[in-house]
């Protein structure tokens, strides 16, 4: 006897919602996911009518949900927003030469402009060249810095207000894991905050933070959503993939897992001693890009690799972050 809808009552139940278990139809499952997004996005003032937003478009099914979310949300609510794609492309052969052909495709769907920014192109370094010199144990460290400061400077080029990134729920509890196994309590006072750097020039902000990553994997699939879904050929050796398996398998027993990871981390407060250590925004002396210290951490390890010393940046990283756990695995 199939089970009907529980929100509209009338249609033929499709599937059992992750987040709270209810039984909906597609139409009801797609109403209250985009309902969600949206309710993020005003009770946290993540907009401001003319924000021009680069959403960080990656091809994945995270990103590519957001754009196509946040352009529909755009229309239906009237945000006044100007949307713009901008990937950065890591130079990762079979990987994201593959995403970015998505990316381009999603371009042409939704009717959102795309800009492409390389590694190569700003660094002079890709990541194929990276981990050759430096192979695959610590390459995550050398991608996410560069990363993070490739979404800045691509987000400054197409003159871009605001960066959207597609980090979900799931993302966030990892995070959150991740920070308090090392010890980084000014990080993990941060790492759950909706938006960040609402105080410089450029605020980013994770729409999907309260979303579920397999609740976006079933609004992808029913809405049948072009998306690129292989994981990086180098994020197998990543610490963050252990993470992940740890919270699924505390999910078994506690389905409500990552919603208290995430909770636990806002209800963090960061005492006085903490609080010092969070370095004010400034800009980096020898690239002038965004820094939370006098040289950025991207210039940091550009000169261990430039002086084919790569180990040397990434210790003088772990100096800075006092993160005594990155020099242990070196
Ligand atoms: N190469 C990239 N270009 C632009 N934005 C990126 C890129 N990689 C990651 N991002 C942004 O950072 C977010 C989190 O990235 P992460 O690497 O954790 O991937 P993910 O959780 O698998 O997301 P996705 O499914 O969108 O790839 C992405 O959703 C996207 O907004």
């Amino acid at each position: 006897m199939p089970i009907t809808c529980s929100s509209c009552g009338v249609e033929k139940a499709a599937l059992r919602r992750p987040k709270t278990g209810d039984k909906l139809c597609k139409v009801c499952f797609f109403a209250a996911f985009e309902q969600e997004v949206h309710e993020a996005i005003l009770t946290n003032n993540l907009f401001t009518a003319g924000d021009r937003v680069a959403v960080g478009a990656s091809g994945g099914k995270d990103s590519t949900v957001l754009a196509y979310v946040l352009s529909l949300l755009n229309q239906r609510h009237s945000y006044g927003l100007d949307l713009v794609l901008l990937s950065v492309d890591e130079g990762i052969s079979g990987y994201r030469d593959d995403s970015l052909e998505t990316v381009k495709r999603n371009e042409q769907q939704y009717g959102i402009p795309l800009t492409i920014v390389s590694y190569q192109q700003l660094y002079g370094w890709s990541m194929d060249q990276i981990v050759k010199q430096i192979g695959t144990r610590n390459n995550c460290t050398f991608c996410g810095v560069f990363r993070r400061q490739a979404l800045d400077r691509g987000a400054f080029l197409v003159k871009a207000n605001k960066v959207a990134t597609g980090h979900n729920a799931d993302d966030i509890a990892e995070t959150v894991l991740l920070n308090l196994i090392r010890g980084d309590l000014p990080r993990l006072g941060r790492c759950a905050g909706i938006s960040t750097g609402e105080d410089g020039d450029l605020p980013r902000v994770k729409p999907f933070k309260y979303t579920y990553e397999k609740e976006i994997v079933m609004y992808a699939h029913f809405k049948k959503l072009d998306y690129f879904s292989t994981e990086c050929i180098y994020a197998p050796y990543a610490t963050r993939g252990f993470a992940r398996e740890f919270i699924k398998d505390l999910e078994t027993v506690r389905p409500s897992a990552i919603a208290d990871l995430v909770r636990a981390a806002e209800e963090f407060r960061i005492g006085p001693d903490n609080a010092e250590q969070l370095a004010q925004p400034k800009t980096c002396q020898r690239c002038g890009y965004l820094s939370s210290q006098d040289v950025c951490k991207a210039c940091l390890l550009l000169e261990g690799l430039n002086t084919g010393n790569p180990r040397l940046g990434f210790i003088m990283l772990a100096n800075i972050e006092g993160n005594v756990f990155k020099l242990l695995s070196l």
